[in-house]
C-alpha cells in the first residue's frame, strides 16, 4: 500500500517499460518492452473504435485565435497550454498552442464539414500526444506534459437523444476496455465544478489504486451544443431551418497503463492482461549437453504451433539456469510460462506454469489439443483478473451515514466512501475543504434524508476519495 509508489517508479525501469531520465520534466522515453504494452493496449481499444467510429489525424498546432473562442474552455486550460511565439528566427505573428485536447483543431474543420443533417453523425478519434503544462507535480504514466498516448473520440450529432446513446456508446467502450485490461473502475458523473472546461456534464471512470488514493483513467463528455454555437457547427434540418449540432467528446491517456500495471503487479514484478503481453507464452526447454536436440525440436515445434494460431510465444534458449529465466520472465508478467525437460517428453507432457497462480501443472500434450489448452488458460487468466478487479472496487467502497467517518475511513482505509448528500456546490467544496478529499461525482440512487454534511434535504448518493 504505502510502499505502492516506490514499486511502480522501480517496476517502470526493472520490466524496461519506460526510460523517464528523459531531460524534459514530465516526458519519458517508451522503451520496447513498455511501447509493445501501449501498442497492444491501444490496438484493443481501436478494435472496439472501428465498430462506428473512423481514425482521423489533426495537426498538433492550435491557433490562439481558435483555442480562445470558447471562453469557458479556455478558461479551463490557459495554465496548461504550451506556445509555440517562432518559427525558425522571426517571431510567427499569431502564437500557436500546443494542442492540450483537440476540440477547438477539429471543430473549426467540422463546421466546414457539416451542411446539412445527411453530413450527420461524424464519428472520429486520433490517438495523438498531447500536451498539458502540469503544474502539480508529474508522475510517470500518471501525470505527464507530455500525454504520449492520448486517444480522443469526437462525435457530431443532429439531436440530444443521439448524443446521449454516444455518451452511452462511449462509456460501454472503456467498460469492455477496462475488463479486457482487467482494470478495476468505479464510473461516476463529475460535480458540475469539476465537469471537462466547456461540458454539460462528464462521466469518469475512477480506479482505487494499491495505496487507496482514486485515479482517473477515462472520461466522457456531453459537450452538449456549446462547442457547436461556439464554432458556428449546424445544419439544415428537413424543414431547412438551421439547427445547431449535438457533441460528444471521451478520452483515455498513458493512465491506462499506469492502472493496468498496478491492478495486478506484485513483489515478483508485472502481471499483463493477456490482451496486452508483449509474449503470451514462453517457453522454456531445459537442456542438458546429450540430448538437446531432441527437447530443442520439440520446443520450436511447439513454438510455431502457438505462434501459427495467433499466440504470442517466445523460447527462451539462453545458456542461463532455469530458474534466473523464471525470475526474469516472472518479473515482466508473462502469463504462461512453458516447461519442457527431457523427460516430460518421454512421460508425454509438458509442464504449464500460471503468472498469476503460480500453479504448476502436468499437460498431457498432444498437438491437436494445446492450442485450444493455452487459450482457455488465457481466457481464464483474464476473467480471473477481472472477478479479482472487480472484488477489489467492491472491497474497497465503504457507505457511511456519520459524518466523522467519512475523514476516518478514507485517512484509514482508502478508497472510495459514499455518503447522502444534498448536491449543493457551496456544501460539496466545505466537504473537499473540511477531510482534505475529492467529491468523484455522484451515482443513480434512491436517497432520502439528509444532507450528511449540511443536512439540506438530500439528493445524492456521492462518492468522495483522496485522488492522484
Ligand atoms: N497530465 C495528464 N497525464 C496523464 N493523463 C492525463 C493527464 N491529464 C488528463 N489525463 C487523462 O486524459 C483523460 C482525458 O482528458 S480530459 O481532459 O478529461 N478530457 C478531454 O481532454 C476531452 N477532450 C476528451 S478527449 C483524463 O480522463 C485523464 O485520464
Ligand atoms: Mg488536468
Ligand atoms: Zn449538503
Amino acid at each position: 500500500m504505502k510502499k505502492f509508489n516506490e514499486w511502480f517508479h522501480n517496476i517502470l525501469e526493472e520490466a524496461e517499460i519506460i526510460d523517464s531520465r528523459y531531460p524534459i520534466k514530465g516526458m519519458s522515453v517508451w522503451l520496447p518492452r513498455g511501447f509493445q504494452i501501449r501498442k497492444n493496449m491501444l490496438n484493443a481499444l481501436e478494435d472496439l473504435l472501428n465498430e462506428e467510429h473512423e481514425e482521423v489525424l489533426f495537426p498538433m498546432l492550435i491557433p490562439q485565435s481558435e483555442l480562445a473562442k470558447e471562453a469557458i474552455h479556455v478558461k479551463g486550460f490557459e495554465e496548461e497550454v504550451y506556445w509555440v511565439t517562432k518559427g525558425g528566427l522571426r517571431d510567427l505573428n499569431e502564437q500557436l498552442a500546443l494542442r492540450p485536447t483537440s476540440e477547438t483543431s477539429m471543430y473549426p474543420m467540422f463546421s466546414l464539414w457539416v451542411r446539412s443533417h445527411m453530413d450527420l453523425p461524424i464519428k472520429v478519434y486520433q490517438t495523438v500526444n498531447t500536451f498539458r503544462y502540469e503544474t502539480k507535480h508529474t508522475r510517470p504514466l500518471i501525470r505527464v506534459r507530455e500525454i504520449t498516448t492520448f486517444n480522443e473520440t469526437h462525435t457530431v450529432h443532429a439531436t440530444p437523444e443521439e448524443a446521449e446513446e454516444e455518451v452511452q456508446k462511449g462509456i460501454e467502450i472503456y467498460k469492455t476496455l477496462f475488463d479486457e485490461l482487467g482494470i478495476p473502475y468505479t464510473i461516476s458523473k463529475r460535480p458540475e465544478w469539476d465537469k471537462f472546461p466547456g461540458s454539460k456534464y462528464t462521466m469518469a471512470f475512477d480506479m482505487i489504486m494499491p495505496d487507496g488514493k482514486t485515479l482517473q483513467i477515462g472520461t466522457v463528455h456531453n459537450l452538449g451544443t456549446t462547442f457547436a454555437k461556439t464554432f458556428d457547427i449546424t445544419y439544415e434540418d428537413e424543414n431547412s431551418e438551421h439547427q445547431y449540432a449535438h457533441q460528444v467528446c471521451y478520452g483515455l491517456s498513458d493512465r491506462v497503463i499506469a492502472a493496468l500495471i498496478a491492478a495486478h503487479g506484485d513483489e515478483k514484478g508485472l502481471q499483463l492482461p493477456p490482451i496486452v503481453a508483449p509474449e503470451q507464452v514462453i517457453i522454456i526447454p531445459i537442456i542438458f549437453k546429450e540430448n538437446q536436440d531432441v527437447v530443442l525440436n520439440f520446443t520450436d515445434k511447439l513454438e510455431s504451433i502457438l505462434k501459427d494460431a495467433g499466440i504470442r510465444t517466445k523460447q527462451d534458449k539462453r545458456d542461463l539456469r532455469p530458474g534466473k529465466k523464471y525470475y526474469e520472465w516472472e518479473n515482466r508478467g508473462v502469463p504462461i510460462r512453458i516447461e519442457v525437460g527431457p523427460r516430460d517428453i518421454e512421460n508425454g507432457n509438458i509442464v504449464l506454469n500460471r503468472r498469476d497462480t503460480g500453479d504448476k501443472e502436468f499437460i498431457e500434450y498432444n498437438e491437436d489439443t494445446i492450442v485450444s489448452i493455452i487459450k482457455d488458460t488465457l481466457d481464464d487468466i483474464t476473467q480471473k483478473m477481472q472477478e479479482k478487479s472487480t472484488q477489489w472496487q467492491k472491497d474497497k467502497t465503504y457507505h457511511v451515514d456519520k459524518l466523522e467517518n467519512v475523514g476516518k475511513t478514507i485517512n484509514k482505509k482508502g478508497g472510495i466512501v459514499t455518503f447522502n448528500w444534498c448536491g449543493n456546490t457551496e456544501c460539496g467544496k466545505q466537504i473537499e475543504e473540511e477531510f482534505n478529499i475529492d467529491i468523484l461525482g455522484t451515482q443513480p440512487a434512491e436517497v432520502e434524508g439528509n444532507c450528511l454534511h449540511c443536512d439540506n434535504k438530500a439528493n445524492h448518493k456521492v462518492l468522495v476519495s483522496k485522488t492522484y
